[in-house]
């Protein structure tokens, strides 16, 4: 059961969609006629690192925006000083209007579910093939999390020195989820962060992956320590040179062709308490039309479901609706999730 409290810090709080559409929007106000875009890099309490033309600006949520928070991939107003100087400190008077959204789940610490990365257009979900072993069920979740949000998902598995990727490949199979497969020595000649980058390139690509998977060594080999310290992005959040807080970190992939990577510490799992499965259907194209006689609000996963006849006489393939409801079925979380 979620609760609501009152003090929640922002709005982003999962709802469900307002039917009539009239949830309340940021108005657009004349007094910030001056405001210039920018883009959340990191967050760290309070204090929001942002990138504006080729400047590092630190910032802070101007009272006006409320309890909304802005996070990492934001497309942010900012007015203030913004020449990036030390010690300077501008104000986020707008945030734009998301096209994704990537939510943690809720913990011990935190009752609340969060957006943690706005606007990533892929998840790249990090699975070792051994060493820590592949939790299957953690890889739907993530599914589940990037159908949802609007992202589309990539999976990387790594340590492929270790096991064979193949049991885990013919999983995935009919989800035709993209993936790519990585091994020790390739990280050594720059081979995995290419095979890997091919996937990236102007693309912002958020990476999630339980501790141990080599989502750091994946992360460091496809932006190496020199492009992260001409953003100054980790010296202007710690002054230390790395990167200690809790928030996502978007770090800019190559010049030439762009793209970021969103590297995710904090996000383990994901809060599915509330994912409609008329969106994650959505991702299963070939199954849609067999939806038409389903009950209202069907779930896809109850007796009178008409999936269950669209595929029997053979409209698409069954793999495909066992794979739906597999997904469907981690939206109950379980311990170890
Ligand atoms: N055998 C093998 N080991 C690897 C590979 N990639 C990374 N490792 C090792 O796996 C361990 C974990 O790698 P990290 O990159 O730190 O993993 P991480 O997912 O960032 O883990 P945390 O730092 O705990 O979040 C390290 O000892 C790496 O050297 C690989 O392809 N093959
Ligand atoms: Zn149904």
């Amino acid at each position: 059961m979620r609760r609501y409290g009152k003090n929640t810090d922002e709005d982003d709080i999962r709802q469900r969609p307002n039917r009539k559409g009239t949830r309340p929007r940021t108005s657009i106000r004349p007094k910030h006629e001056d405001a210039v875009e920018g883009m959340v890099l990191t967050v760290d309490r309070g204090r929001l690192t942002c990138l504006v033309d080729d400047r590092i600006v630190m910032a802070m949520k101007a009272r006006e925006l409320g309890r909304k928070a802005a996070v990492v991939g934001d497309r942010v107003q900012i007015v203030g000083d913004l020449s990036g100087e030390k010690d300077t400190l501008a104000r986020i008077v707008r945030i734009g209007e998301r096209s994704s959204v990537l939510r943690r789940t809720a913990d011990d610490d935190d009752p609340y579910e969060r957006v943690v990365v706005a606007n990533a257009d892929q998840l790249a979900i990090v699975t070792a093939l051994a060493d820590p072993e592949p939790r299957p069920r953690l890889i739907d979740r993530c599914l589940v999390a990037a159908y949802d949000g609007g992202l589309s998902p990539l999976l990387v598995l790594t340590k492929s020195d270790l096991a064979s990727p193949d049991a885990l490949l013919e999983m995935y199979g009919a989800l035709g989820v993209p993936y790519v497969v990585t091994t020790r020595d390739e990280f050594v000649d720059g081979v995995a962060a290419d095979r890997v980058h091919e996937h990236l390139k102007g693309r912002t690509t958020a990476f999630v992956g339980h501790s141990g998977v080599g989502k750091t060594t994946l992360v460091n080999a496809l932006v190496p320590a020199d492009r992260r310290r001409t953003t100054g992005v980790v010296n202007a959040v710690t002054g230390r040179g790395r990167h200690t807080t809790t928030s996502a970190l978007a770090l800019p992939l190559d010049d030439k062709e762009g793209g970021w990577v969103i590297d995710t510490p904090g996000v383990r799992s994901f809060g599915l308490h509330h994912v409609d499965p008329s969106r994650v259907i959505l991702a299963f194209p070939d199954l849609v039309p067999g939806t038409e006689n389903c009950p209202r609000a069907c779930s896809h996963d109850e007796p009178d479901c008409a999936l269950d006849t669209f595929v029997a006489e053979g409209h698409a393939d069954p793999a495909r609706l066992y794979s739906l409801r597999r997904l469907l079925a981690t939206r109950e979380r379980r311990e170890g999730d």
